[in-house]
């Protein structure tokens, strides 16, 4: 739907002439409009809820002012709000979006595909809901996810909408609040472990081939930590797939660090990492090991306590804390943390966004790191060249990529990763590398083989323009 975008030609032709007000307005107009709409919300809730109902309503203005306000916007459709919107889904529930496949639909799941009304989708972002950012389960809640995942896609990559889908499968959930939610929208029962649940997922992937052709892109979302593995493990060499908080989320740290050498201009081998995980008790850790860089991904707020940070600030000029986990309560310390305790001296990235700090007379720009810099332009280069299967190569590619474009005014800024209003570049130059890649070793599937591949991935991406309702006028002989 255009709106008050319809030409009085266009609204005559489709019958709709007077249902609309008077008024024509461009699309500029409409985004000028849209703007002022999202700031008139105070919370940020509420400017989800407005703006998923744009997606509704008017598609193309939607990508628009998201692909064109990403900084503004992609921390209210993405973390940390969509988490919020995660947990509130049965109560801002207004219209369906994506598939929910159940347990009970074994046997049939082609055929719910089936129902989804778009046949050309390229790509699919699927959860469980198991492991909803560091929320934990949520069950058919998490439905969230892959539909701010793909609407990233593309804002982000210029993916068309149309060729992506969303997908929850609920096998129930362990959350006890929510199997208590009079408002919950899934299965009230307890997760399906096991050989069952095994099966279904093994159904799920058969299926969206035979729906939608082998090269079908599926990105695995959120499942716990023991089904995530375990499915990369066995579906990466049969299918198209990838997990985005494995594989993901490993590329946009890789490009990060990569970036942080040309800073302390030191080599990654002279560093010692140390990632906080496993249940350790990390102040005695960060003690004995005297870490130049720590990473935090454990979904554990507030891990990095002031003393850990301090030390890190003792042990090395330049030290890098990461604290990726989503949303912002479960970040291991905040940007402002970060550098006050370490007096200035760190370099600083987290999952979720954190304003810029001003720390004695001096203002420092934290870097997000989160996949969203690397999956939406891996996605595309995927697509456009048929790649069957994803390796670890494909995201080391990304990783350099993205951590090339860093410019050295941003470094200076304590930029890790280049500027948020810029990430569309990012996901062009990834998918550009990737392609490069895929036809020089002979894993793309897309023929013949463009000789300017940037420019044949353009050709490709989603156009924000409205299209005309008048059919052309052919030229045709009077007899
Ligand atoms: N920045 C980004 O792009 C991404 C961030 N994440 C975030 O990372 C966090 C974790 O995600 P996953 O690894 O998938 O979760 P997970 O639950 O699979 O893994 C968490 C790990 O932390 C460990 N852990 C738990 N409690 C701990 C404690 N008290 N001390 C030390 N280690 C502890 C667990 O043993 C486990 O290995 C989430 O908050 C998620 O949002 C995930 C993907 C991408
Ligand atoms: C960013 C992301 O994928 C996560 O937090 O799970
Ligand atoms: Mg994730």
């Amino acid at each position: 739907m255009k709106g008050m975008a319809f030409t009085l030609e266009e609204r005559q032709i489709l019958g709709i002439h007077g249902l609309i007000p008077p008024r024509f307005k461009t699309q500029d107009e409409q985004l000028e409009l849209c703007s002022i709409s999202v700031e008139r919300y105070q919370e940020d809730l509420n400017k989800y809820i407005y703006l998923m109902s744009l997606q509704d309503r008017n598609e193309k203005l939607f990508y628009r002012l998201l692909s064109e306000n990403v900084e503004k916007l992609m921390p209210i459709v993405y973390t940390p709000t969509v988490g919020l919107a995660c947990q509130k889904f049965g109560l801002i529930y207004r219209r369906p979006r994506g598939l929910f496949i159940t347990i009970y639909d074994k046997g049939h799941i082609y055929d719910i595909l089936r129902n989804w009304p778009e046949a050309d989708v390229r790509a699919i972002v699927v959860t469980d809901g198991e492991r909803i950012l560091g929320l934990g389960d949520l069950g058919s809640y998490g439905m969230g996810i892959p539909v701010g995942k793909l609407a990233l896609y593309t804002a982000l990559a210029g993916i068309k909408p149309h060729q992506c889908l969303p997908i929850t499968l609920d096998v129930g959930t362990n959350n006890e609040e929510l199997l208590k939610d009079p408002l919950y929208i899934g299965l009230r029962q307890k997760r399906v472990t096991g050989k069952e649940y095994d099966d279904f997922i093994d159904e799920f992937m058969e299926a969206v081939v035979k729906r939608y052709g082998q090269n079908t892109l599926i990105q695995f979302e959120d499942f716990g930590n023991h089904n995530a593995f375990l499915f990369l493990d066995k579906y990466r060499n049969q299918y198209c797939t990838f997990n985005d908080d494995i594989q993901g989320t490993a590329s946009v740290a890789v490009a990060g660090l990569l970036a942080t050498l040309k800073i302390t201009k030191k080599r990654l081998s002279d560093q010692t990492i140390l990632f906080q995980g496993a249940g350790e008790t990390l102040e005695e850790a960060v003690e004995k090991l005297k870490p130049t860089i720590l990473i935090g991904a454990a979904a554990v707020g507030g891990a990095f306590t002031p003393k850990i940070l301090q030390m890190m600030g003792k042990f090395s000029e330049r030290p890098v804390i990461f604290a990726l986990s989503n949303p912002t309560n479960k970040a291991e310390c905040t940007a402002e943390d970060a550098y006050i305790n370490t007096d200035g001296k760190c370099i600083f990235a987290s999952g979720s966004p954190f304003p810029p700090v001003e720390y004695k007379g001096k203002t420092y720009i934290p870097g997000q790191g989160n996949n969203s810099y690397i999956f939406p332009g891996v996605a595309l280069g995927v697509i456009c060249t048929g790649i069957h299967h994803i390796s670890e190569k494909v995201f080391l590619i990304a990783a350099e990529a993205l951590s090339s474009l860093v410019t050295d005014e941003e470094l200076k800024e304590g930029r890790l990763y280049p500027n948020l209003n810029k990430i569309t570049d990012c996901s062009l130059h990834i998918a550009t590398r990737i392609a490069e890649y895929a036809y020089e070793t002979g894993c793309a599937s897309t023929y013949p083989e463009p000789k300017d591949k940037q420019a044949f991935i353009k050709s490709q991406l989603y156009n924000y323009e409205y299209s005309s309702a008048v059919p052309p006028v052919y030229k045709w002989p009077n007899n």
